[in-house]
């Protein structure tokens, strides 16, 4: 049963999660019901994370359209109508294995072109980022320089999450985001706020790798003269 202090906390992060939700398609990064959001909730240590519904216009979302799920395995555990995104699963697999509070998935358009070109070798791709001053927003401790991976857009979201999962444990380092290929962009952080800034870097950086590459070279630096 729940508390009425569950139902405030359900209430405010749920009002909170809408809130971002209407910002980033504003910009465009969530166009079609695509995309979805959720955070860990204090209460229990995290156990439970809210998470948009599926299906639902990411720009006119309120704290109605929220369920709530086990933040690492991705079980539904609100009753009612609404279905919990469809890609909870990968929601489950970043909090199974990083330090994560919140999840932002959007199909923004330059991370999902650069997803588009390196995502199709078998495995997991990755794409290099290097140089640009935005990696300082990434939270690295070599900011230098980072890989971020491009997973393949498996018809079943379960092997995503796998594959996310895996890759994640074993490089402790990676950048907070993953991309999937011909699909869109993940990123996270100790809160939406903090997920959303990195989400802005890495579809910036993949911004300037774009308008770089269409200048006549993959690397940006070429185009700067003196
Ligand atoms: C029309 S977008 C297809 C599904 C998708 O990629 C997405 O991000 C939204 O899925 P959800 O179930 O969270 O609405
Ligand atoms: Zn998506």
């Amino acid at each position: 049963m729940k508390t009425d202090g569950m139902r405030n906390e359900f209430t405010a992060a749920g009002t909170s999660v809408a809130e971002f939700s209407r910002a980033l398609y504003a910009r465009g990064w969530m166009p079609g019901t695509s995309g979805n959001l959720s955070v860990r909730l204090p209460s229990d240590d995290g156990r439970t994370a809210l998470i948009t519904a599926s299906g639902r216009d990411k720009g006119s979302l309120t704290a109605a359209d929220m369920v709530t799920v086990h933040a690492t395995t991705g079980e539904l555990l609100t009753a009612g109508k609404l279905k919990a995104s469809a890609e909870t699963a990968i929601h489950a697999a970043v909090y199974r294995v990083t330090a994560a509070r919140a999840v932002i998935h959007v199909h923004a358009p330059y991370a999902t072109v650069m997803a588009s070109r390196t995502g199709e070798s078998a495995g997991t791709a990755v794409l290099p980022l290097e140089r640009f001053e935005l990696l300082k927003g990434l939270g690295l401790d070599d900011p230098s320089g980072t890989e971020l991976p491009v997973f393949r857009n498996w018809p079943d979201v379960r092997t995503i999450a796998d594959e996310a999962a895996a890759y994640l444990s074993a490089h402790p380092d990676a950048p907070p985001g993953l991309l999937i290929a011909d699909h869109g962009i993940t990123t996270w952080g100790g809160n939406l706020a903090q997920a959303r800034n990195r989400l802005e870097c890495l579809e910036a950086i993949c911004g300037l790798i774009v308008l770089g590459a269409r200048h006549g070279g993959t690397d940006p630096k070429e185009n700067v003269t003196r």
